[in-house]
């Protein structure tokens, strides 16, 4: 990104291109596991685009809304520091939505419907939904485990990636849980009730770590289902250690905690992933 001008340097960066383009990787993942990405290529690409161009354009309006809270809790981010105007990152949004809404159209009625449902949801989160004691996080789990869902609707079966939706879902909804305690500081004095606000840290971490292990002890069902053989399990086993690990980890640090979470749902993604190529090679 060195190459490009201050503000359009800033424009990517609230896009939080990293999660762009990994929520990509969970509908190309979705589409995969489902099993048509050959007989749909020009679906899935189209479903990928919509899916990193919405999440783009979440972020980048997400920042928006947040950009006073944000100057307590991350004055580096791009709007709080000066880097781009609150109506430039506005306009970024609004451009990454129409870019998702075009995409989207040319998709089976069913990923149209829920590109629809998530586009709204992703405009309402930040106003309506984060100052909810964990109706927030719950919208951002199901709009993060959406993207699986959404490329198995590109090619006519949403269900296809039902159990990664679930998985990523309620293993989102711990890192959000985290990721509140690690703003209650900003979160308090802007007078948002999140859920660790209401219910104490303690208690909404380890609610965080309740809802984590039953995430994890889903996550043999691929291979006792027989969908999945012992590849999965090689590379799904060490990404629930690590969740795990960075869930109980929480309580110590909370950053460091909500970051590792991230690594280790990168990695039960890759096993999904291996999962079906070790199907699909035979
Ligand atoms: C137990 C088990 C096997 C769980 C599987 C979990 C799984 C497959 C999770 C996928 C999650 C993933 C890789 C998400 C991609 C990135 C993304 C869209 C995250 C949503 O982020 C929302 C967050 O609030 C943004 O904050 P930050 O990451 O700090 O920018
Ligand atoms: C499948 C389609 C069409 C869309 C899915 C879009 C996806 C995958 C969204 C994932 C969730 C996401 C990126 C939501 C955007 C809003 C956001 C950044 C929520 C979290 O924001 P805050 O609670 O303010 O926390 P931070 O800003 O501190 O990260
Ligand atoms: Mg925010």
């Amino acid at each position: 990104m060195a190459s490009l001008s201050p503000s359009l340097r800033a424009a990517v960066e609230l896009t939080r291109p990293g999660n762009a383009v990994a929520a990509g990787v969970l509908t190309a993942t979705g589409a995969f596991v489902t099993g048509g990405v050959a007989a749909a290529p020009l679906a899935v690409a189209a479903a990928v685009l919509a899916t990193l161009a919405a999440t783009a354009g979440g972020n980048a309006i997400n920042d928006y809304f947040d950009r006073e809270i944000d100057a307590v809790n991350q004055p580096d981010r791009p709007i709080p520091r000066g880097a781009i105007s609150a109506r430039g990152a506005l306009g970024v949004s609004g451009a990454c939505f129409v870019i998702a809404t075009v995409a989207a159209l040319t998709l089976p009625l069913v990923a149209i419907g829920i590109a629809v449902v998530n586009l709204l949801a992703l405009v309402a989160y930040t106003e309506w939904f984060k100052g909810r004691p964990l109706l927030g996080n719950i919208l951002v789990g199901y709009l993060t485990g959406s993207a699986f869902l959404f490329g198995g609707a590109a090619l006519g079966a949403p269900f296809g990636a039902a159990v990664l939706f679930l998985l990523a879902a309620v293993a989102t909804l711990t890192r959000e849980i985290v990721k509140d305690v690690e703003d209650i500081a900003g979160d308090r004095q802007e007078g948002l009730r999140t859920f660790p606000i209401v219910v104490g840290r303690t208690p909404a971490l380890w609610t965080g770590v309740a809802v984590l292990v039953v995430a994890v002890t889903a996550s043999a069902v691929p291979y006792l289902d027989g969908t999945f053989g012992l590849s999965y399990l090689l590379v799904v086993v060490p990404a629930d250690a690590v969740m795990l690990w960075a869930a109980l980890r929480s309580f110590r640090d909370p950053t460091v905690s909500q970051r590792w979470l991230k690594r280790g749902m990168f990695l039960a993604t890759a096993a999904f992933v291996v999962g079906r190529a070790a199907v699909v090679l035979g």
